[in-house]
């Protein structure tokens, strides 16, 4: 960067005398009479501009008018330097304001050399200074504003430094404007008329308010990107001042948030989404929020905060940037890769034996009210099931979360519950996640396997549940939280609560509603339906007609005890379906710990009839008509699973007909 005294005129001193030198010199340079080394008191550069202006085939005895710019490119010109114009402006009204005892010319031209605005403080002669003419080294030889554009830097010309006579008893100097990337956009130009009126103040002057204005402009320039990227998002953005009055936003928040009458532009954040608790929390931690669900005040329309932000400069807060989604961020949660898939419903559990009949009702009404329930039952009995119908018949369009306390290593249980901060620990995403419970923010967290919670933990839910905020593992703030709990568990958490492996506090707290699934062995009925059930899924899953179920099969499924539960039963149906034969499941199907199984002693199923195989149906060489149709009944009936409809369907006989039918041929 050169210094204020090496931009400056060394002919400002007023002298005449040098001043005439210098003109005869110029003329000599041009006329090729001396060599331009021997021009001492002017610079270099303003020497070769002498010399490229009469190579351009310009006179400095004789002044041409500056060409004019076509008047609609000058319009579009101007449209294109808006931003310049505008960012000038204020500043030129002040130098205006400065220089109003002086007579002198303030003009800001574009980077070719085109004066975009001229302000005259007081007086000034004719040489036809107007907006929209271009003066350029190419168009009037040597001038200051050209030099700038051509050095790229400030300067001062005086006299007859410049190329034209007309010149010769003015003095300007000029500074360049730039972009944040460094290029030229303009320059800033004060001209004298009068040159005892200039001196090296008016270059400062000039370099300082062209300074001004280049950053003027350059915000204006991030704003205009600022304003893009604002209406190119799909959040609703509010930027409060630090009192939380709104002093901007974007279009899709004035779409969106309707104040019934008032503008959002100086109303409180406050007023706008309602006393929510978060804006307080923010407003006195100065810490920033996210990820809470809540209401507008007036429309009731369900708005998602994604964040709340104090904006901090020298560590005070300024003001605020609320970023809100209207979104149903629940339903998207839901589809999120955290989201379990609800798939049950209380239509569609399966089981209508008495204990489940009493089970489903109770487990129906518990679902109607917000309390945390914990469903006990032996592995594998529907626990997982119950929660999600209970969740889809409280909170459908929530989000239903589903955490296995045993599956996640004791020491990633709380980041995955509670979310972490960007960089809480070794192996943590940069970014942070939220936390499971964070997720489930209206609609359901299913903690599965509670017992398996380790002590500590069980301490941190607790107080969430009390206070309904969690905290993110290596940060420093609240974030309030609103979720139905339901727990599960296969342990006695009672015992657990003795042995002092379980917090009693807790325990009462999620156990409001109890619900206990029953093992699959005391539930009657519903093993058959689970069988049928499964049967038609896996069959349907292979691509395959549904196999029949043989007596002895069913028999055997029927006496097992079921340690595993339905999920036992459907593995074994899966297993079953797979490796039936003929259409039909025999017990040979049966994985081996069912067929070795011994029932004790006084169990009363009785023994099932023995059956003939469809292969002896069809090959039985010398049948009787009587036969034949009695063989055909017993098959239908096998295929239809003893279903009466099924089978007069697949025999085209009414069922009227099928039951005369079965009594004549006496089949049991
Ligand atoms: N009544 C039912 N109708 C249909 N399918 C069921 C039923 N009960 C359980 N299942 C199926 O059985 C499997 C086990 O059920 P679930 O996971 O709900 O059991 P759980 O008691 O939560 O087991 P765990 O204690 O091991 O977590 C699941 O695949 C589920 O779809």
């Amino acid at each position: 960067m050169q210094s204020l005294q090496e931009l400056l005129s060394p002919l400002i001193k007023d002298d005449r005398v040098l001043m005439d030198k210098i003109k005869q010199q110029k003329l000599d340079v041009i006329r090729k009479c001396i060599d331009p080394s021997a021009v001492k008191e002017v610079r270099p550069e303003i020497v070769e501009s002498w010399l490229r202006s009469s190579e351009n085939g310009l006179d400095p005895r004789h002044y041409d008018y500056p060409p004019q710019m076509d008047p609609l490119m000058f319009e579009q010109l101007l449209r294109k330097k808006a931003l310049l114009i505008q960012a000038s402006t204020p500043f030129i009204h002040h130098l205006e304001n400065m220089l109003s005892h002086v007579e002198c010319y303030i003009i800001i031209s574009d980077e070719q050399g085109v004066i975009l605005s001229v302000v005259k403080a007081l007086g000034g002669n004719g040489f036809k200074l107007e907006a929209g003419t271009i003066w350029t080294e190419k168009t009037i030889g040597t001038c200051s504003h050209g030099m700038c554009i051509l050095l790229k830097s400030p300067i001062q010309l005086c006299g007859p430094e410049h190329f034209s006579h007309i010149f010769e008893n003015i003095a300007c100097s000029s500074a360049p404007i730039f972009d944040e990337n460094g290029n030229l956009e303009g320059t800033l130009t004060i001209t004298s008329p009068n040159l005892r009126s200039h001196n090296s103040q008016t270059l400062g002057l000039a370099i300082s308010m062209a300074m001004g204005i280049q950053k003027q402009f350059q915000i204006a320039l991030q704003n205009e990107i600022f304003d893009a990227a604002l209406e190119n998002t799909e959040e609703i953005m509010l930027f409060s001042d630090d009192d939380g009055k709104i002093i901007r936003t974007n279009m899709n928040a004035l779409k969106i948030i309707e104040l019934f009458g008032r503008d959002l532009i100086g109303s409180q954040v406050e007023d706008v989404l309602g006393e929510q608790p978060f804006f307080k929390s923010v407003v006195e931690t100065g810490n920033t929020l996210s990820h809470i669900d809540f209401q507008l005040k007036y429309t009731k329309k369900k708005l998602f905060l994604t964040s709340i932000k104090p904006i901090k400069s020298k560590e005070k807060i300024s003001g605020y940037i609320v970023l809100l989604k209207e979104t149903d961020h629940i339903k998207k949660a839901a589809k999120s890769p955290y989201a379990a898939m609800v798939k049950f419903t209380f239509d569609t559990i399966i089981g209508s034996s008495p204990q489940s009949m009493k089970l489903k009702s109770m487990a129906k009404k518990f679902a109607h009210f917000n309390s945390n329930i914990l469903i006990q039952g032996e592995s594998g009995t529907g626990k997982d099931v119950y929660a999600q119908a209970i969740h889809f018949e409280n909170r459908p369009n929530g989000p239903y979360i589903a955490v296995n306390c045993a599956a996640i290593p004791q020491n990633l249980i709380a980041s995955e519950l509670f979310g972490y901060e960007g960089g809480a620990f070794t192996g943590a995403e940069r970014q942070g996640k939220p936390g499971k419970i964070e997720l489930a923010n209206g609609g359901t967290l299913f903690l599965d396997e509670i017992g398996d919670m380790p002590l500590e933990l069980q301490a941190v839910l607790l107080r969430v549940l009390e206070d309904k905020m969690i905290m993110h593992v290596g940060g420093s703030r609240y974030i309030p939280v609103d979720f139905r709990l339901i727990t599960a568990t296969n342990k006695n958490l009672l015992d657990l609560v003795k042995n002092n492996q379980f917090r009693e506090d807790l325990y009462y707290r999620i156990s409001v509603f109890k619900l206990s699934v029953p093992p699959l062995r005391e539930r009657g009925s519903d093993i058959v339906q689970l069988i049928e059930h499964f049967i038609r899924i896996y069959s349907s899953n292979q691509g395959i007609d549904e196999p029949i179920l043989s007596n002895s099969a069913k028999y055997l499924l029927l006496q097992y005890n079921w340690p595993g539960n339905v999920r036992q039963l459907q593995n074994t149906i899966s297993y079953a379906v797979c490796m039936s034969n003929e259409g039909i499941i025999r017990p040979e199907n049966l994985p081996e710990e069912i067929l070795s199984y011994q029932p004790p002693s006084g169990s009363t199923l009785a023994q099932p009839e023995p059956e003939p195989s469809p292969n002896e149906i069809i090959l039985d060489n010398t049948p009787s008509m009587k036969e034949i149709e009695k063989k055909a009944i017993i098959k239908a009936l096998h295929e239809s699973n003893n279903h009466i409809r099924g089978a007069a369907k697949i025999l085209g006989l009414s069922k009227s007909t099928l039951y005369r039918k079965i009594k004549e041929y006496e089949i049991s």
